[in-house]
């Protein structure tokens, strides 16, 4: 129960309603208690009638009397059980819903490291599966239990105040039900989480063979992907076989001890009588009644301790995770603007996964409203520059300025505010192509989102699609090209109009042609703002104020384009490449 405690701010949080649940619980049970004695009381009323002790008459009246008490009874156990079920499952839902923000929006305070470290889809079942179980001990276990508890405190004295020995043979076997039902719970528990982790290994896999299925058919590897799945498949059965078969013996064994209570009251009360120990037999029926009404209850306190044990297991999965702490905190809570330089004061990264030193003591100054394009080979360390610029890491050692001011010193939002970033792999979300546009700015309206769709050169495009701007891409709708991608992409980065943009090989996908304007219409639209220009194309890159060459790390060359020309180089082999390849 450790781990559980983390949830008692919620139980303190929806305290008022427990109560009020635990309240409607008990009068519940108390209602339903009088049913018992008034099925006993009509027993006796036949039996004195059978002794001619009251006439017809009188026996007619005193049994309608019953029935109604018991019907009226019953229906007011029922309207507080539902009362029950609607406060105390209500406030378990309230409590599913807090947990899953809490745990959502922690999520989105970790760094980027940590969905490096994490799977997908471990931090989808923690947010899902793992809460769904804290809820069962927020609701179903807190409910039963309070009812059990409460049943047990009405039923057991009053069993006992009736007939003592009676009492105490009809309750044998309900402790050793209790067990049996605990031993199953537990190892239906053990059996479904394999189907489940089979359940999940199957979906991936699915899943992986439909994204890759053009791979898939272009190696002509259909059959042995259907062997894998099905081998998969018929493992995940017989792990299914072995849950259902444990399954299958839960209630049959209820019945039965049911059943086994049931024979004990009638055979040992009916000796009872017979001895002039108990009253009358409407004592053996009320006992069958509380039999009946306490097999239940007693089952489920085996049930109830495995759901307990589930949820501290859940808890324990999510805890870990609302125990990480953000390294990278945004310590300035007033918001700094941004007008948009931008210093690297021997700057040295390193990975903390890969241990991959990506930046090696690099110092360069981009004036605001300066354009510059960093080239070099794959691996150089071009991307971390972007990363560190919108602090989605911090620097192993020296110093990022942003206007001067050390970049911890600035609001972490102003930063990500005044930051445009167009990434490598352009990421489109599954909704039309205007939302997506309008990602960086809600409020945008629709000529808004023409003019910066215009400047990326995509217009043309989206207005060929049927739906135009209302286009839904992703799985529900159309795949775009990687060009198309790439300009949506941009035109997302121009509507939101940052102080500084972050273009990383944004236009590797497009056409030299559309890449020419394209750039003409970045740079009227980015005039006054800082741009970090990424490349592997000097076309791109001709035309800023600086260039930066990398490799492995460290700045190789800096200049302009006229400049490095002119200068034996990397750019200048890279320049003669390409011009080359353009020629020919
Ligand atoms: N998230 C990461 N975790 C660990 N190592 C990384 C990560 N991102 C990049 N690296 C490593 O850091 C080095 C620099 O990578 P970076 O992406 O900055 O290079 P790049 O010059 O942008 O390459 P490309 O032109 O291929 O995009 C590489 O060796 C890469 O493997």
């Amino acid at each position: 129960m450790k781990e559980l405690k983390y949830i008692n701010k919620y139980l303190k949080k929806y305290g008022t309603q427990l109560l009020l649940g635990l309240i409607i619980t008990i009068i519940a049970r108390v209602f339903s208690l009088v049913t018992p004695s008034y099925v006993k009381k009509s027993i006796e009323v036949v039996e004195k009638y059978g002794n001619n002790s009251i006439d017809r008459s009188e026996a007619k009246e005193l049994l309608l009397e019953n029935i109604l008490i018991i019907l009226g009874t019953a229906l007011l156990a029922a309207l507080f059980t539902f009362l029950m079920r609607q406060t105390i499952i209500k406030v378990s839902r309230y409590i599913e819903y807090d947990l899953k923000n809490e745990v959502f929006d922690h999520y989105q305070l970790l760094n980027l490291n940590f969905y490096k470290k994490n799977r997908t889809g471990d931090l989808m079942n923690r947010i899902s599966e793992d809460v769904s179980e804290v809820r069962n001990y927020a609701g179903p276990a807190l409910m039963y239990g309070i009812n059990t508890i409460t049943l047990f405190a009405c039923i057991i004295p009053i069993m006992f105040m009736t007939a003592p020995k009676l009492a105490l043979y009809t309750l044998i076997p309900l402790p050793i039900l209790s067990v049996l039902i605990f031993n199953i719970s537990k190892v239906i528990h053990k059996r479904s989480t394999i189907v489940q982790q089979y359940l999940s290994k199957l979906s991936t896999f699915t899943q992986e063979s439909f994204s890759g299925i053009s791979v898939i058919k272009a190696y002509g590897l259909e059959n042995n992907i259907n062997k894998e799945l099905t081998e998969l498949a018929i493992e995940g059965k017989n792990k299914s076989m072995n849950l259902a078969k444990v399954n299958a013996w839960f209630f049959p064994l209820m019945v039965l001890l049911i059943g086994i209570s049931t024979i004990f009251v009638i055979y040992i009360g009916g000796q009872q009588y017979i001895n002039g120990e108990i009253e009358s037999v409407g004592v053996i029926a009320e006992f069958v009644i509380y039999v009946n009404m306490l097999t239940w209850p007693v089952a489920i306190i085996g049930w109830l301790t495995s759901i307990v044990q589930r949820a501290e297991a859940s808890q324990k999965r999510i805890n870990e995770f609302l125990h990480i702490t953000p390294t990278i905190k945004n310590e300035v809570l007033e918001l700094t603007p941004l007008q948009g330089k931008i210093e690297f004061k021997n700057v040295t990264f390193t990975y903390e996964d890969t241990n991959i030193t990506a930046l090696k003591n690099i110092s360069f100054t981009i004036e605001k409203g300066q354009t510059v394009a960093i080239i070099g080979k794959t691996g150089s360390g071009k991307s971390t520059i972007l990363d560190l610029v919108a602090r989605l890491y911090d620097v192993s050692s020296g110093e990022i300025l942003l206007d001067n001011t050390p970049i911890k010193n600035l609001n972490l939002n102003s930063i990500r505010q005044e930051v445009g970033a167009v990434p490598q792999d352009a990421f489109l979300f599954s909704d039309s192509i205007k939302n997506n546009i309008k990602f960086g700015k809600e409020n945008a309206t629709d000529e808004e989102i023409i003019k910066v769709a215009k400047k990326a050169v995509v217009h043309k495009n989206i207005m060929d699609f049927t739906k135009k701007y209302d286009t839904i891409l992703g799985e529900r709708g159309i795949t775009l090209s990687g060009g198309q991608k790439q300009r949506v992409s941009i035109a997302r980065a121009l509507l939101k109009d940052p102080q500084i943009y972050l273009f990383d090989d944004c236009l590797s996908a497009v056409d030299t042609e559309t890449e020419e304007v394209i750039l003409k219409n970045l740079k009227n639209a980015s005039k006054s703002k800082t741009t970090l220009l990424v490349s592997h194309r000097v076309s791109s890159a001709k035309n800023a104020d600086k260039i930066i060459i990398l490799k492995e790390g460290k700045i190789l060359q800096e200049g302009t384009h006229t400049s490095l020309i002119e200068t034996d180089g990397y750019y200048k082999d890279l320049y003669h490449t390409q011009l080359i390849d353009k020629e020919s």
